[in-house]
């Protein structure tokens, strides 16, 4: 046997590049310390689950990640986050820059009250990424397709973004946010507001883009992190407890924590 067929050169291929490299995050809002000393890799190409009960801190660590916390008066970030090594937190990163790179989906479908097409093109108009009308509407068509709606909007692209169903207003946030093609995913809730067809389209969609994207996902099913991610995080009173395959999490927990929030004892 040569050393290119070995076991260990298997598993390493088989390791995905960590995309995103947390260390030592301490989150405050005010007074209350929030997030505690939280340390984690997520990795490129992977569905990452945040679970646990309210108010232990998943969203506040997900807006740590493309720094929505900035826009809270009160809070207050210490420690580093990496994406792909540079420190997101360095005093030249333009945060609207990293918000085209590090994407999010929220709990409620948020569409501008603009038409489809003007929904999708707005990222990549305000980042320049067309040279012209083709381009653009190219980018739209990809990022339509992306968002798996296409084909039940190709034909209204001019109409109001609005006037979609929840699930098709969801589709077409997850296509806005990939528009500027992103590299990380970032979604808080997502489902939530969803009827049972659309969350699960919504979680089959979840389940394609981790072909390109890193994608980390707030959730308080855990029907739903055991059927979409593959790497699980669990959270509580402001600690990451636990963090492993989702497998793994979910038959063999190794925190008494984890093991009694899965099991419904606590949250
Ligand atoms: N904008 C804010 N101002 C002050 N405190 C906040 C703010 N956002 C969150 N917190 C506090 O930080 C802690 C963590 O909240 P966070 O929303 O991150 O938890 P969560 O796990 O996402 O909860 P849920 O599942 O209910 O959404 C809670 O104690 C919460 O009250």
């Amino acid at each position: 046997m040569n050393m290119y067929d070995s076991p260990e050169r298997e598993a390493k291929l088989d390791q995905k590049a960590t995309k995103i490299s947390a260390r030592n995050v301490q989150v405050y809002y005010g007074e209350t310390h929030a997030l505690k000393d939280v340390s984690v890799d997520i990795q490129d190409k992977t569905v990452t689950a945040f679970i646990g009960p309210s108010g232990c801190g998943k969203s506040t660590f997900l807006r740590c990640i493309n720094r929505m916390n900035d826009t809270i008066d009160s809070c207050r970030v210490e420690g580093t986050i990496l994406l792909e090594g540079e420190d997101i937190y360095d005093r030249r990163v333009d945060p609207v820059q990293l918000r085209a790179k590090v994407g999010m989906v929220f709990q409620k479908p948020n569409p501008f009250p603009k038409s489809i097409y003007d929904n999708v093109a707005y990222g990549p108009r305000i980042h320049g990424l067309a040279r012209n009308k083709a381009e653009l509407d190219d980018i739209v068509e990809r990022a339509l397709r992306r968002g798996a709606i296409w084909n039940e909007v190709k034909d209204r692209l001019q109409s109001p973004g609005t006037g979609l169903s929840g699930g098709q207003q969801q589709r077409l946030c997850i296509a806005r946010a990939v528009a500027t093609e992103p590299e990380v995913l970032l979604m808080d809730e997502p489902c939530s507001a969803l009827d049972p067809i659309a969350t699960a389209q919504v979680e089959e969609l979840i389940d394609e883009l981790r072909q390109d994207y890193s994608v980390v996902i707030v959730t308080h099913s855990m029907q739903q992190a055991a059927r979409v991610s593959q790497k699980t995080a669990f959270f509580h009173l402001g600690n990451l407890v636990e963090f492993g395959d989702t497998d793994q999490i979910f038959t063999r927990p190794q925190d008494s924590r984890t093991e009694s929030y899965i099991t419904g004892r606590i949250g």
